[in-house]
């Protein structure tokens, strides 16, 4: 009850996120304090399947493969799966710590009374995606940062979703069963078992997962549709072979399949009732690993009950765990797990490394990937603000490219860095965040007009045209441990151009005429702007002198981007 309570809280409090602004808030500088930090992380807990797998990290025992890295550093961590109750593991730690590391898989729910307990806290890292557990709207007031790992179980959720469409239309579960209890009953289930091919699937949100869903689903040629509140490039939309419904009610009754893929906000909480179902198809079959209170689930039971419904599946509940007598476990043609997709073992590699990077960043003062910001030093992420905001009903998606701005594919490219996570006595993991295939990979050269926003792991050969410093703290000899030296360096090919970050020793190798080849660079924005990074996971090397000449006409770090294309009514 407590916990449906602060997940409820967590959601109305964002009523009026769009009104938080920087100066009415107390800010708990992120990276003001350094020294020794007491970081807490709650996972779920492993017992006898803990030494099964080296790689399962994501567990308490397994505490993302990070203890040694963090006790080397002097920091203190703290692992539990004890996350409810006023006398709970958490709940003891609550007062000193400085971190909060949690996961939707077995989530803390962090109400505003442990935020407002909690006088250290600075930093709450969510392993994996969807932070609706953490009452962002008391997160922000207190000035705290709230980042997750995007796109880190992305492909795992995709996979797992065509998965369970696969199941529903097959009338698998029953089948299981009858082989399980001895019997051998071919009608039970033929008489209600499909062919995905000719359906129409429709996706509620097509962002990360719902794309990547229907990527997926294409070669099976169903009649594909998605509803989100920004409509994808056409361009996209062709090579998904997706058709965009700009209104959700308009498109679910069309679909034979519907499958859930947007975040639990004030706006979609509860939006499955029994009203929006009874306009469904009869027959139906629903798909959701986006959040259980997305549904109403006596809703989703009742019409699973009279058959409106035909079979619903997915990993997510409300509350997580689920109660045992939660009606989703015993309503018919279900089939239902426990909030499993998003953690495949090397979803878990991927989130751990991600926490690692973003910890480590921390310590270090820099800033984390953008697109993992949910709230920035007391602010909602431009992302965060957008789902919740509580006017958009008043917007339209426009489908018109502004003059100088071009909506951008950054949710498409799930494209993440490569990643080193130290795991302890496990050694050193490669991974590769899109497919988490481990070894070595030949890189792929890039040209610069092909870079994009969101982007990551490119290899270039590029010429560097101009390199001016813009930030040097600490003198060699000085009584600073580091020196800490940026230069804005304009590189380029034959097909564009680009502003590139240095940093410290990569600024003595861009000197201006000299070819440098750019390994793992990654795309990092800049208020609406690409602009090239290489950080420790990539390097920078002098090579010999290219013959190509720089296009300087075609400058893309002058391009701004921005995340949708919506218009003010
Ligand atoms: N079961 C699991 O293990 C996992 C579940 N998830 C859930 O899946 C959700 C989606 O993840 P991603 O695709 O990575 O997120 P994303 O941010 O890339 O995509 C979400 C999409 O939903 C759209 N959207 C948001 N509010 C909307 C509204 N009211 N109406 C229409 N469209 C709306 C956005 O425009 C965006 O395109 C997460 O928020 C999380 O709750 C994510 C990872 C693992």
């Amino acid at each position: 009850m407590a916990m449906k309570k602060a997940a409820t809280a967590a959601i109305k409090s964002l009523r009026s996120a769009s009104s938080v602004s920087a100066s009415s808030i107390f800010t708990r500088q992120l990276h003001a304090a350094t020294g020794s930090k007491k970081i807490v992380g709650v996972f779920y807990k492993a017992n006898e399947y803990a030494s099964m797998n080296p790689n399962f990290v994501g567990c308490a025992e397994g505490a993302l493969g990070i203890r040694d890295w963090l006790e080397s550093q002097g920091h203190q961590y703290i692992v539990t799966d004890d996350k409810e109750g006023p006398t709970c593991e958490l709940e003891k730690h609550i007062p000193d710590l400085h971190v909060l590391i949690t996961t939707p898989f077995h989530p803390a729910y962090v109400t505003a009374e442990r935020i407002k307990k909690a006088k250290n806290l600075q930093l709450l890292l969510t392993a994996g995606i969807g932070s609706d557990h953490v009452d962002l709207q008391a997160a922000a007031e207190a000035g705290l940062t709230v980042a997750e790992v995007t796109g880190s179980n992305v492909v795992s959720v995709a996979e797992d979703e065509l998965m369970r469409i696969l199941i529903l239309v097959r009338n698998f579960v029953p089948g299981y069963h009858q082989v399980i209890s001895g019997d051998w009953n071919v009608a039970a289930i033929a008489h209600r078992a499909y062919d995905l091919e000719g359906k129409t699937v429709g996706t509620f949100g097509a962002g990360r997962i719902g794309r990547l869903l229907l990527q997926r689903l294409k070669p099976f040629n169903c009649n594909l549709l998605y509803h989100d509140r920004v409509r994808m490039e056409s361009e996209l939309e062709n090579q998904l072979g997706a058709k965009f419904e700009e209104d959700i009610d308009k498109m679910l009754p069309k679909c034979d399949i519907i499958v859930i893929n947007t975040p639990l906000t004030e706006k979609t909480r509860g939006m499955f009732d029994s009203a929006r179902i009874a306009k469904l198809k009869k027959g139906v079959l629903i798909v959701n690993n986006a959040r259980g209170a997305i549904m109403d689930a006596q809703a989703v039971a009742d019409a699973c009950a009279s058959g409106h419904i035909a079979g619903y599946s997915g990993d997510v509940w409300n509350p997580q765990p689920a109660p045992k007598d939660h009606v989703w476990r015993h309503m018919p043609n279900h089939a239902m797990t426990p909030h499993i997709s998003g953690t495949t073992i090397d979803a878990q590699l991927r989130y751990a490394a991600g926490v690692k990077d973003m910890l480590d960043k921390y310590f270090k003062g820099e800033d984390f990937p953008t697109q993992n910001y949910i709230v920035k030093e007391g602010k909602l992420a431009n992302r965060t603000a957008a789902y919740y905001s509580s006017r958009p009903s008043k917007r339209r998606v426009h489908g018109r490219r502004l003059k100088t701005r071009k909506a951008t594919e950054a949710h498409l490219s799930i494209r993440l860095p490569p990643l080193f996570i130290s795991l302890g006595v496990f050694g050193k993991v490669k991974l590769e965040m899109a497919d988490a295939k481990p070894g070595m990979r030949k890189p792929v050269f890039t040209k610069v007009d092909q870079l994009r926003p969101g982007t990551s792991g490119h290899t270039l050969t590029v010429k560097v045209v101009s390199s001016k410093m813009v930030l040097q703290k600490g003198r060699p000899d000085g009584p600073q441990v580091r020196q800490m030296r940026i230069a804005e360096c304009l590189v380029g090919d034959e097909t564009g151009m680009i502003v590139f970050t240095a940093r410290n020793e990569q600024v003595d190798l861009m000197k201006p005429d000299t070819t440098v080849i750019l390994r793992n660079a990654k795309i990092d924005m800049f208020k609406g702007s690409m602009r090239l990074a290489v950080d420790k996971w990539g390097r920078v090397e002098v090579t010999d002198p290219a013959d190509f000449t720089v296009k300087e006409d075609n400058n893309l770090s002058l391009v701004e981007y921005e995340l949708v294309n919506v218009v003010e009514e």
